[in-house]
């Protein structure tokens, strides 16, 4: 069947009068842009077209990006400015190899020719020549050889250098910012490298097209002469700007067309997905007999991409027109071999011919490039702004633990810090909401609480009542939308954010193993004594996870994940290769428990503690995995710690913790809605009283254990 192509191409007139249109008049005029609607078979495409000439926008984008390029190109070259300077003589080089070869080939074949028409051959010349070009091809195998080994080695520096940028630019990002989607960066380390790539070879093409050209020009001054020059060059350039493309240019499209939509529904609907229904209503005759409709109105009209179709002309007679101006060069030599048969050349026509379709190519290149260009530069543009991004949270000045003044010096004299028992806190109509929550609740309301240093302090609540959320404020993981928290009487936000973070140590749910081995995962609580492996053991045993690495055959050395990468070729259905069974052997990731896991991570919290600067551990739930004993035991542990150390628990089993605990804190919906010791709140009965009651109930049958209000 052939395809036809109905095209209607016209400008658009804008529909709407009101400039909230995207496609006002007035924002078109705005970005200097019309648009055009194209039906092209069964597609509907829009396209925007710039109305400044195209030079103008290369410009345009060039002035823009060159600082970005300056910077990419210093930065690069910082990695390593030998590897950078081969590479972009390399590139150089590529681009100005086929007009040289070109020329080489020139002079030999026309030393041959003259050679031919005179009877005597130009010894010399024809050997000199002959050296010259086997020079350049050996040179161009050596250069090529050369180039990949140290683009090699390059590419590696470039993308380890901007992914430890990407690193450390991600890595001090606080937890609000990094919540935020607008400050996502998408950058990849591999951007840079691409990038770079794609910039050079823009230029590169520039460059051979320049080269061709010049070669174009001196081979004409042997035959033909500057006008010959010009109807070669012509040719491709005419070529290049009478072919519409798309590719330059912002466009959408859409299928428009019912008859085309409906045959994919019924194409879907044939699919597996469906068979039960199908069969069970007979549907199948249906279905086919509603495509033969549907791909009967389709008629002729093509279902090929627009891509392909825009690039179509309407009639022949641009490409006629095409091919015309490309024979003018052989019409010309044909006149001038008739007047004046001395100053052909048959070596240079057949040279200025390649030359010309070179230039065609490397023209067509530049232009198809300009796309990948932009592309380029815009993710130039992304990676240096991922280096940019400004934290939500301030950060204060005053170290923590803050040092006494001079008047309170210790007795021997030595330079005292506050927060010796631990920190302090003081929330004062505390209110926050996450950023971007969809929730119309704030996920806490006007908190005010106090908790003393070296308080062992509970917080209970029901599902979503803020006891997480309470925990990261005392943190200092996010500030609070309004309110103030006080830390030892100071606004949290005077001290420094890392030595907050430093002198607190968080035990949570979502507490992860790390991809490093068991005993890195332990050590990193206290990253100065990463290394000191008694400290390690001590830890994993106070965390209650030595005796589950023990069975481990690397015990500490154990990674979960050994972030080994494989590959294979072919032998997927031959599980006796002996490469099979090699890779086998590779290290593969292990899996251990829930709790062994958690176990872990409350290792490396008691590592934490060895540090010493620990003034505050938020335990939030950090047992759900962990069996009744398991849990018992990392309570003590905790508790046995806390000398110098204020600690809270959030917690939603009350056995082992709210009698212990100096301050119980209630939540619900947001709000504190109880603050006491355990037989304060026994006695209010309210919140409290009925989640323990609730609790004490499930053991024993009838709610005898549930206990009375004392006072
Ligand atoms: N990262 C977040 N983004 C948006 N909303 C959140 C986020 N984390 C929690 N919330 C919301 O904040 C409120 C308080 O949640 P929080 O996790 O503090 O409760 P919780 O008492 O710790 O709950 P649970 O007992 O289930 O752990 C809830 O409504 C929750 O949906």
């Amino acid at each position: 069947m052939a395809a036809t192509i109905e095209e209607k191409s016209s400008a658009i007139k804008a529909t709407s009068s009101t400039t909230d249109s995207p496609t006002s008049p007035e924002k078109l005029a705005e970005r200097n842009i019309t648009i055009s609607m194209h039906q092209l078979g069964v597609w509907k495409l829009k396209v925007a077209h710039s109305k400044s000439p195209f030079y103008m926008n290369y410009y345009r984008d060039f002035s823009q990006s060159y600082p970005l390029f300056v910077r990419l190109t210093k930065d690069i070259y910082n990695v390593s400015p030998r590897l950078f300077t081969f590479y972009i003589f390399s590139q150089i080089w590529g681009s100005i190899e086929e007009a040289l070869m070109m020329h080489l080939s020139g002079i030999l074949l026309r030393s041959v020719e003259n050679g031919l028409k005179t009877g005597s051959p130009d010894v010399w010349g024809i050997g000199s020549a002959v050296v010259a070009r086997l020079a350049c091809s050996l040179f161009a195998a050596f250069m090529s050889w050369q180039g990949e080994l140290a683009l090699a080695q390059l590419r590696t520096r470039v993308t380890t250098n901007f992914n430890m940028y990407l690193m450390s630019a991600r890595l001090r990002v606080d937890l609000p910012t990094s919540k935020d989607k607008s400050s996502e960066s998408e950058a990849t380390p591999d951007n840079a490298w691409y990038s770079l790539n794609d910039i050079i070879s823009f230029f590169s093409s520039i460059l051979s097209a320049l080269s061709q050209i010049a070669l174009i020009f001196h081979l004409s001054r042997s035959t033909g002469g500057p006008l010959f020059a010009i109807l070669c060059i012509l040719r491709p350039v005419v070529s290049l700007l009478g072919t519409r493309t798309i590719w330059d240019k912002a466009a959408y499209g859409y299928v428009d067309n019912k008859d085309y939509t409906r045959m994919k529904s019924l194409t879907e609907f044939a699919g597996g997905s469906y068979r039960q229904d199908i069969i069970s209503g007979n549907l199948g005759e249906w279905i086919m007999s509603e495509f033969k409709k549907a791909y009967d109105k389709l008629t002729d009209v093509t279902v090929e991409h627009p891509y392909s179709l825009y690039d179509r002309t309407e009639t022949p007679y641009r490409d006629m027109m095409h091919k015309a101006i490309g024979d003018l060069p052989m019409v010309y030599c044909a006149l001038i071999t008739i007047m004046r048969p001395s100053h052909f050349s048959l070596t240079s026509l057949a040279i200025l011919q390649q030359s010309s379709t070179w230039l065609g190519y490397s023209l067509g290149t530049v232009f198809q490039s300009s796309e990948t260009f932009r592309q380029a530069v815009t993710n130039v543009r992304k990676l240096y702004e991922a280096g940019n991004v400004v934290n939500k949270m301030s950060d204060g000045a005053i170290p923590y633990p803050a040092p006494l003044s001079l008047s309170e010096k210790g007795d021997a004299g030595e330079m005292k810090t506050e927060g010796e028992k631990g920190m302090g806190f003081e929330l004062k109509e505390v209110t926050f909401t996450y950023p971007g929550s969809q929730s119309t609740e704030n996920a806490l309301s006007s908190i005010s609480l106090t908790i003393k240093p070296g308080q062992l302090v509970v917080i209970v609540g029901s599902n979503g009542s803020g006891k997480s959320t309470l925990i990261r404020i005392l943190s200092r993981l996010y500030d609070p939308t309004s309110g103030q928290v006080l830390i030892d009487n100071r606004p949290s936000s005077s001290y420094l954010v890392g030595d907050l973070h430093r002198a607190t140590a968080i035990l949570s749910q979502e507490s992860s193993i790390y991809p490093l081995t068991l005993a890195e995962n332990i050590g990193i609580g206290y990253p100065e004594k990463s290394n000191d492996i008694e400290m390690i053991k001590k830890a994993a045993e106070e965390g209650g996870a030595s005796e589950f690495i023990k069975k481990l055959e690397a015990g500490l050395e154990t990674r979960l994940d050994p972030m080994q990468e494989t590959f294979s070729i072919n032998l997927y259905n031959d599980k006796e290769h002996p490469l099979s069974k090699e890779l086998d052997k590779l290290a593969k990731p292990i899996d251990v428990s829930g709790g062994e896991k958690q176990k872990v991570v409350a290792a490396r919290t008691f590592m934490r503690f060895y540090s010493g600067k620990v003034k505050f551990v938020a335990v939030d739930e950090p047992s759900s995995a962990l069996d009744a004993e398991a849990e018992l035991h990392l309570f003590q542990r905790l508790i046995a710690a806390r000398q110098g150390k204020t600690m809270v628990f959030v917690t939603h089993r009350f056995g082992h913790l709210t009698k212990f605990a100096d301050v119980i804190l209630c939540m619900k919906g947001g709000r504190l809605e109880e603050m006491g010791s355990h037989a304060e709140l026994m006695a209010k009965q309210g919140e409290y009283a009925n989640l323990y009651n609730i609790q004490a109930n499930a053991f024993s049958a009838g709610g005898e254990a549930a206990e009375t209000p004392t006072a």
